[in-house]
């Protein structure tokens, strides 16, 4: 379905554009048993998660099949501009390549800084989220979502950084099917402000537009701003925002425009044609970081706590006892995402007078704050347990506290990241 969603849109990639298969999800989820409480060690922190995650056997990808087009060579440089004189021009050649699948050897490349994999090419939303949640660190570019899980994974990057939802335009469905996919923790969170730009060559009126590309995302955050701008012109899904403002300085489109930060139109020789067109001038976008290790929960400041989990039971009489296993602690709930239960998306029921009915099966994403060294967020999970048949914690991280600013998106802000 997913597969199905994304594909309904045009996407165009400059570099190799790899296909990853990834297996359906497979496996049922073991009965285990939940501690009473929790030690405060990095250790016991480990073995409570592996106990928990054990329930999630199987539902890791296996038999990956990965193509590539060994062409190399569709990375032109920008030298080919029409207005290269006059254009303060980074040769692309200059700028990170975005890793792809084919580059995953597990070949580690120790260096000082901290590697962070974010999805998308240099002057991406993601790129600004790396900087944020990690200051001095290295980002590195990866050409899909899939490619940073694995990037970290085979210990290529040390943290990966991947947008979960957007104020206007809601959940990113694809990166919580691969947190469910993979077996990285979630560490941390950042929210960045995105300020979104209009940008084409120099010289190019809006009237001259007749395409806007973007990440799907980005067009939705913009949808009626570009409407009431006059811009009524076909909107071109790309892999990210600044690949899209790539392409278009590369092929030396003037009758496109791209939606994009504006470092992407520093780096790539646009202009700023319209500034801030985000249909909401507080627009942001939450980030979560994932590592190979989960932190160790604490209580000495605001932490979150994500779970995923399954159930067998009809109706909606467990929900509703899951969610109530949160309002009597009084833990306040952040977010609730259903995604199709990949190993059984579809239940049949029968009814011997009426027929056969099909429901359709979900896993339920919930964010909840509190920390899982809390007693009253185990003794939740605990209860959690007994009414599901799977349930994994993704993670228990600091909360982003930063004040909020709706203009700070390029602003790289320390945040007590792990
Ligand atoms: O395309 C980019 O620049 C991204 O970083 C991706 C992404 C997203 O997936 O939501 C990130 C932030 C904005 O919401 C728009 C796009």
């Amino acid at each position: 379905m997913e597969a199905a969603m994304q594909s309904s849109f045009t996407s165009q990639k400059l570099y190799r554009t790899p296909t990853v298969r990834c297996s359906a999800v497979t496996g049922k989820a073991a009965s285990v048993s939940f501690p009473n409480s929790l030690g405060s060690s990095r250790a016991d922190w480990q073995s409570m998660c592996a106990i928990i995650n054990s329930n999630s056997a199987g539902l890791v990808p296996h038999n990956h099949s990965t193509t590539s087009s060994s062409d190399d060579t569709k990375v032109p440089v920008i030298n080919g501009h029409h207005d290269s004189a006059t254009l303060d021009i980074v040769p692309v050649s200059k700028l990170a390549r975005p890793l792809s699948i084919s580059d995953l050897s597990p070949a580690p490349m120790h260096g000082s800084e901290l590697r962070v994999a974010y999805q998308g090419v240099p002057g991406a939303y993601s790129e600004a989220a790396a900087g944020k949640a990690y200051p001095k660190c290295d980002a590195i570019p990866c050409d899909q979502f899939e490619v940073a899980f694995q990037a970290v994974e085979l210990w290529i990057a040390d943290r990966a950084v991947l947008p979960v939802e957007n104020s206007l335009g809601g959940s990113i469905h694809r990166n919580y099917d691969l947190l469910l996919r993979h077996r990285l923790h979630i560490v941390g969170e950042v929210q960045l402000p995105v300020h979104h730009c209009l940008l084409a060559l120099p010289g190019v009126r809006k009237e001259c537009l007749t395409r806007v590309m973007s990440h799907p995302q980005a067009l939705a955050q913009c949808e009626h701003t570009l409407t009431s701008l006059g811009l009524n012109v076909a909107r071109e899904a790309f892999d990210d925002t600044a690949g899209a403002a790539e392409y278009i300085a590369i092929n030396s489109l003037r009758d496109t425009a791209a939606i994009a930060s504006s470092r992407a139109a520093e780096l790539y020789g646009l202009e700023v044609l319209e500034d801030g067109i985000q249909d909401d001038s507080g627009n942001v976008t939450r980030f979560v970081m994932l590592a190979r290790e989960p932190v160790v929960p604490r209580t000495d400041r605001p932490f979150k706590t994500s779970i995923v989990f399954a159930h067998n039971g009809e109706g909606t009489s467990v929900l509703f006892k899951v969610l109530a296993a949160f309002a009597f602690r009084d833990i306040n709930l952040t977010k609730i995402e259903s995604r199709p239960h990949r190993n059984q998306p579809i239940r049949l029921v029968d009814d011997a007078d009426v027929g056969t009915a099909k429901h359709f099966e979900y896993m339920f994403y919930i964010d909840f704050q509190a920390s899982l060294a809390e007693a009253r967020a185990q003794n939740a999970l605990a209860e959690v347990q007994e009414y599901t048949s799977f349930l994994r914690v993704l993670g228990s991280y600091p909360m982003d506290m930063t004040p909020w600013s709706s203009s700070s998106s390029t602003t790289v802000l320390s945040s007590g990241s792990s």
